[in-house]
């Protein structure tokens, strides 16, 4: 799959698009809650913990079950925030998933996909969601058009945005936008390796201006210190909480790493 995995899962959306995957006959409200003010008073770490039952990288990651379950276990640890993944193909997402677990819990939710059109967007607002995740390479490299003119469609959606990115050149243009969070991805989405130093390389010599969440790869509390020295605000946890058999502990540990 390392020929191009980014076409593969841009490729996978339009395929959801075009199934009717994000046809929603819905109109749940998002949380009244500010994540980014959480972010700024929380004296812990601050976690957005991810409801993802398989992976590209890891495939099966946990048994499909009950993601209110799961959700109100996360938040029982200490997660301020969620992620839920609605795509279907390789994540086995959907936002069925995303809505029952809107109508049960108050905090702010991220939609998680591969947002490569409006008409996902106009679903992230049906289902509720406070977040929406936006991919800068997905611009850079050319496979989707004017970034403005999609964030600035997401926010008329009433919607928050996480620009996602990898390298210091996608930091320097998603600090160009009006991005509401930039996230760092540790998780290089062109071979899938992981390596928590990327939030070091792509925050050297950078003067906060943002709030900045580092993602994936993220195991212990000496990984949340660590990224936290460097600058990073909160946390986007999945892989490492969804395999763990206590998932209420393995948050509250991480959460307690300050
Ligand atoms: O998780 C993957 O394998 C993956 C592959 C290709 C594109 C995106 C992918 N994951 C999306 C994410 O951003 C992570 O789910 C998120 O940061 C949590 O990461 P982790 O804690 O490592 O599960």
């Amino acid at each position: 799959m390392a020929e191009n995995i980014l076409r593969k899962l841009v490729n996978n959306s339009q395929m959801a698009i075009n199934d009717g995957v994000y046809e929603i006959d819905a109109d749940l409200q998002k949380s009244n809650k500010d994540f980014v003010q959480i972010i700024k008073t929380n004296q812990h770490a601050t976690l957005l913990t991810e409801i993802k039952f398989a992976s590209p990288s890891l495939g099966k990651i946990r048994t499909t079950s009950d993601p209110v379950s799961i959700a109100s276990q996360m938040i029982a640890g200490g997660a301020k925030a969620l992620s839920i993944l609605t795509q279907p193909h390789l994540f086995n997402g959907s936002p069925e998933y995303f809505m029952k677990v809107r109508q049960a819990v108050d905090v702010p939710l991220l939609m998680k996909d591969i947002m490569i059109d409006k008409v996902q967007i106009d679903a992230a607002k049906k289902i509720g969601a406070d977040y929406m995740l936006v991919i800068q390479s997905l611009f850079d490299q050319k496979f989707l058009k004017d970034i403005d003119d999609f964030i600035s469609y997401g926010h008329k959606q009433g919607l928050e945005i996480l620009l996602e990115v990898h390298t210091k050149e996608e930091f320097k243009n998603a600090l160009k936008t009006e991005a509401d969070i930039i996230g760092i991805n540790n998780r290089n989405l062109d071979t899938l390796e992981i390596d928590l130093k990327t939030t070091e390389k792509v925050l050297e010599g950078y003067e906060k201006t943002r709030v900045i969440l580092s993602e994936s790869g993220i195991e212990t509390p000496e990984d949340i210190n660590y990224l936290k020295k460097l600058g990073a605000d909160a946390f986007l946890i999945g892989s490492s909480i969804m395999k763990s058999d206590n998932i209420q502990e393995q948050v509250k540990k991480l959460v307690n790493a300050y």
